[in-house]
């Protein structure tokens, strides 16, 4: 995954945006009153800023437009909090006709009579012009209340936005609620869950995972976004948050080991322990800075000969949580240098991660009995990458083929115009 530089006068992803690519990528609005923490949001989950660091964010002054260039490539536009939509110079259609999905964002430690009013209003007219606009509401900053009184506000905001809505004869209009925070993992839990809805493949890639997971006795496969930490699809078993953030954290684990590692190998080069695998070293660690062009993910985690053995060998530290660890990660490259690496925790849980493509990686919960039979999963992981490979194959197929039929037709268009007459 690629991110543009979010400038206002960024050449290639300001406002000179190529006209065709403004249509093609399915748009995502992040709306809602002024310091609710919409730039906050953007920056944490696709620029890897720290949650400490917003505190230092300005107040957006002018619509921030965000290239996203992943398994699928989008667009997030992050909208200034004083904007007002509904002055009448300003053009709904354009704004809100190509929208796939409106992300309202309600500061919950602040008073949100004001912000429901507006996101009534946003509702209102963006459904008029385009209705099949997908309203996600997150409840942002629950961070600092009580779980009790995060459960209370949800039900408050729930309730009147339904009722208001409802009054105004938009009963049939769906809102999703989340309850979010920058400061946890729920963030790009709720932006999974938004961004899943914008990937038409979604119903086949469960599928997909639900047939591996079937097939392997795996408990919980994800398939996530590397960079951004957010997943773009699971088995149909319930999340539980504590897996998706165990599994979320594993990536942490491997792109800090393989960062460290990588600068260690090099050092450690002299004394023997290296033999190869040192260039694209730190591919996952480059990636972390939301600049880095993720473009080649190969060798991207490096193995020191015989570091299998470091999972019998190192006991780090245990604690209290399900998914910490107390054993490090095994860690390799395959044969065509893919990431991949298994951590086996106290519990009797293994996770096990595969990379799958330069954006993409399987993360896979399971009992460290099943892992007994590696081969098979290994196996049935092959023939799941296999068929991911299709059926994004397919898709650029569908579009090459709809890109020939265009370009066909504008032929023929000119060729009739010059001997149309004749
Ligand atoms: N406690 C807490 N603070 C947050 C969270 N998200 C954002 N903030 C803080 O909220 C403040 C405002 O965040 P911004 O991202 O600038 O808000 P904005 O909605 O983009 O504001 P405008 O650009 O003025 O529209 C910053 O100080 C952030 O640190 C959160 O999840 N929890």
């Amino acid at each position: 995954m690629s991110y543009s530089d979010y400038g206002d006068n960024d050449p290639i992803y300001g406002d000179d945006l190529a006209e065709e690519d403004r249509e093609s990528r399915p748009r995502l609005m992040l709306m809602g009153l002024r310091r609710s923490g919409k730039s906050s949001i953007q920056r944490v989950v696709f620029h890897k800023m720290s949650p400490t660091e917003t505190l230092f964010l300005e107040s957006t002054s002018k619509i921030n437009k965000d290239n996203i260039h992943s398994f699928i490539d989008f667009q997030v536009w992050d909208f200034p909090g004083q904007m007002d939509f509904f002055d009448p110079t300003f053009d709904t259609t354009a704004i809100f006709g190509e929208v796939g999905a409106l992300v309202f964002v309600i500061d919950s430690q602040d008073d949100y009579m004001e912000a429901l009013a507006r996101l009534h209003t946003t509702v209102v007219a963006a459904h008029r012009v385009n209705p099949n606009i997908t309203f996600e509401v997150f409840i942002h900053k629950v961070d600092g209340l009580s779980e009790d009184y995060k459960i209370d506000t949800q039900r408050d905001i729930q309730q009147t936005t339904m009722d208001e809505l409802s009054d105004a004869g938009l009963e049939n209009v769906q809102l999703a609620f989340y309850l979010t925070s920058i400061y946890d993992h729920s963030i790009f839990e709720a932006f999974s869950k938004v961004i899943q809805k914008l990937i038409p493949q979604l119903p086949t890639l469960e599928n997909l995972l639900n047939i591996l997971c079937a097939n392997s006795g795996i408990e919980k496969a994800f398939l996530f976004d590397v960079i951004s930490k957010i997943y773009i699809a699971t088995d149909s078993s319930p999340v539980d948050s504590q897996s998706y953030e165990i599994c979320s954290d594993m990536i942490d684990v491997i792109i800090d080991i393989s960062s460290i590692y990588g600068r260690a190998a090099i050092g450690a080069k002299s004394q023997g322990y290296l033999e190869d695998h040192q260039d694209g070293q730190d591919d996952w660690t480059q990636q972390q800075d939301g600049h880095g062009d993720y473009e080649d993910t190969n060798g991207g985690i490096h193995q020191r000969p015989g570091a299998s053995d470091m999972n019998s060998q190192t006991v780090v530290s245990n604690s209290s949580r399900a998914g910490s660890l107390n054993s490090v990660p095994t860690q390799q490259t395959s044969g065509n240098h893919e990431a991949f690496s298994v951590i086996k925790m106290g519990n009797g849980t293994v996770l096990y991660l595969r990379e799958v493509n330069k954006y993409l990686a399987l993360i896979c919960l399971l009992k460290a009995e099943t892992f007994e039979k590696q081969g098979l999963i290994d196996y049935n992981v092959h023939c799941f990458k296999e068929a991911m490979d299709q059926v994004f194959e397919l898709k650029r197929a569908e579009r090459t083929r709809r890109e020939m039929e265009a370009n066909q037709l504008l032929e023929e268009q000119r060729h009739n115009g010059m001997y149309g007459h004749g």
